[in-house]
């Protein structure tokens, strides 16, 4: 899939690997409507890549991915103004043991909401145009986290949710892709500096430290560029990748 002129949808996109993947759109050509809760580090982004790339060409929606109210509004919008969605990530994500339910609000259920809002756009069978949707699931996604199980589990969600969604959208004829990218620990503000989100597990943070140190840490770019592929390369459909320092790698499941 050729980007230029494309419209994208980026979750989470303020800061992060949210802001790298926008950036590497907005380089090969695509629209961006940037959504964030985070109003004061959008507005800070939107100056530099207004500058960057000019006026018309990215959008920032102030949005908190929990609601479903601001979620549907902040899609319409992007419709409106870009005049449809080509591409969806849904990317904004927290790492809070402590709120576990929080965590599932944003980690997974909002995955899913961002997901059937951006159907409803993409959807051959009711007019849409086709498109792709990459959600951004973590390697905790396939192996576990010790710290963060409630963390592990939404994103085993999204591994899950995409690689179903994928499958229904071919035996539907939906014309839209559905891909999860998996990376390991990248150097973010997600990452914590201190165990005060971990709530019980606070005493596994030293633990999770290791295992970073073990694995070592991803930069941004990175990433970007696996998204990228999930992107563009139209033949990856239900696909799961797996990115972590000096790999990268489709992840094989058991056939059923
Ligand atoms: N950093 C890592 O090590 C790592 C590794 C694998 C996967 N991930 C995943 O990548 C995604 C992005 O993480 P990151 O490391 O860039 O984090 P980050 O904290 O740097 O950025 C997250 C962005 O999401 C936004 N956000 C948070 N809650 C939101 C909400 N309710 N509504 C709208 N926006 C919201 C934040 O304001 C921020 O701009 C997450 O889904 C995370 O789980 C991160
Ligand atoms: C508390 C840090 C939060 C970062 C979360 C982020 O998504 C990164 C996760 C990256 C990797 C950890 C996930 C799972 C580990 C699975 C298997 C580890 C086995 C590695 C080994 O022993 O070689």
């Amino acid at each position: 899939m050729a980007l230029r002129n494309k419209v994208a949808l980026v979750t989470g996109a303020a800061m992060g690997i949210g802001r790298g993947i926008t950036e590497i759109l907005l380089q090969h050509g695509a629209k961006v409507a940037l959504l964030d809760v985070n109003e004061t580090a959008a507005r800070g982004l939107m100056e530099v890549l207004k500058k960057q790339f000019g006026q018309e060409r990215s959008l920032f929606l102030k949005c908190n991915v929990e609601s479903e109210e601001q979620m549907k509004a902040a899609f319409q919008k992007t419709v409106e103004v870009f005049g449809g969605i080509d591409i969806l990530c849904n990317n904004a994500g927290i790492v809070n043991e402590s709120a576990w339910e929080k965590t599932v609000s944003i980690n997974l259920v909002a995955v899913i909401r961002g997901t059937y809002l951006a159907l409803e756009h993409m959807n051959k069978l009711t007019q849409g145009q086709g498109g792709v949707i990459v959600n951004i699931a973590s390697m905790a996604g396939i192996g576990p986290l010790l710290s963060s199980p409630v963390y592990t589990a939404t994103k085993n969600g999204v591994v899950g949710f995409t690689r179903a969604m994928a499958a229904a959208s071919i035996a539907s004829g939906y014309g839209v892709r559905f891909n999860v990218l998996c990376p390991s620990f990248v150097k973010t503000g997600l990452i914590p500096s201190t165990s005060s989100n971990m709530g019980q597990f606070s005493h596994l943070f030293d633990a999770a430290n290791q295992l970073m140190e073990k694995i070592g840490i991803l930069t941004v770019p990175e990433v970007a560029e696996c998204f990228l592929e999930l992107v563009t390369d139209e033949t990856k459909n239900g696909e799961a990748l797996l990115v972590m320092p000096k790999v990268k790698k489709y992840v094989t499941f058991p056939s059923l």
